[in-house]
């Protein structure tokens, strides 16, 4: 669980983040939405320790980032996984390369404990096939399976992802939503995605924190966001003609 409590952030003066407070719970999909410039990527530095801010604490299963020590704040990032935006794989290094970096660089375990652990993530995310291609040779899903084998091979405790959809078409992109919520639950993650996805936010948003001007506007589930009378929050997920619809036939459902 990450608690955030009255974090403020400022470039020069002008205020990014203004007094946010929220909870990321563990074993479940939370989901950072907001329009662009909102502050959302800035938010997710701070959680990453990227950004130092300003003022306000984060609090990663009790302990408060900034009373830590260098070395603690440095073994609670490896604690950490991320999926960038775009997969972003090293183009010279097979899928097994790619899985098995994070584990070159920071375990401390035998060729073989790597090269099993490698193995399993690798199986568990469907490419167990895929060992020895390299990135250019497999699909935009494919990647972004790598990208998710590799955020998790060093077992987190955080998940962090960046627009995990990303230039995929629907289908593939609720495949990887579907993959990420899994993982998220089989491993008792915590899981921080920043989307700009409306499919991800009715599909997986178990907790969604709406951000407008570096304000929280909102939060709540993906159930809450069909009653929610909040126009901010209406008229950001509700832009489109088709969610629109499909909120005023859910509403009437119920009715
Ligand atoms: N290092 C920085 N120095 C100065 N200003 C910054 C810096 N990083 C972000 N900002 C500013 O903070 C604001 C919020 O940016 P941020 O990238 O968090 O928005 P976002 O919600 O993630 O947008 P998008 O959805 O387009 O990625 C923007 O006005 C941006 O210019």
């Amino acid at each position: 669980m990450i608690e955030v409590k009255d974090l403020h952030k400022a470039f020069d003066g002008s205020p990014v983040l203004k007094g946010i407070s929220t909870v990321f719970e563990k074993g479940k999909t939370n989901l950072i939405i907001g329009q662009s410039g909102s502050g959302k990527t800035v938010f997710m530095k701070c959680l990453l320790g990227l950004i130092i801010p300003d003022s306000g604490t984060i609090c990663y299963e009790g302990q408060i980032y900034s009373q830590l020590t260098p070395e603690q704040q440095r073994d609670l990032r490896q604690e950490m996984g991320m999926v960038f935006q775009g997969s972003a794989l090293f183009d010279s290094m097979t899928v097994e390369g790619n899985v098995m970096f994070p584990l070159e660089m920071f375990a401390r375990q035998s060729r073989s404990e790597m090269q099993d652990r490698v193995e399993f993530v690798l199986r568990r995310v469907n490419l167990a096939d895929a060992h020895k291609k390299y990135p250019a040779e497999i699909s935009g899903g494919m990647q972004k399976r790598v990208a998710i084998a590799r955020a998790i091979v060093m077992n987190p405790k955080y998940l962090f992802c960046d627009e995990p959809n990303s230039g995929l078409d629907p289908r593939t992109a609720i495949l990887i939503d579907n993959l990420i919520q899994e993982i998220t639950r089989e491993y008792n993650i915590t899981t921080v995605i920043n989307t700009h996805d409306m499919n991800s936010v009715m599909e997986i948003g178990e907790k969604i924190v709406f951000l407008k001007d570096g304000i929280k506007e909102w939060e709540g589930t993906n159930r809450d966001i069909f009653r929610t009378d909040n126009e901010a929050v209406s008229n950001f997920v509700y832009s489109s003609e088709l969610f629109k619809k499909v909120r005023q036939m859910y509403l009437e459902e119920r009715d």
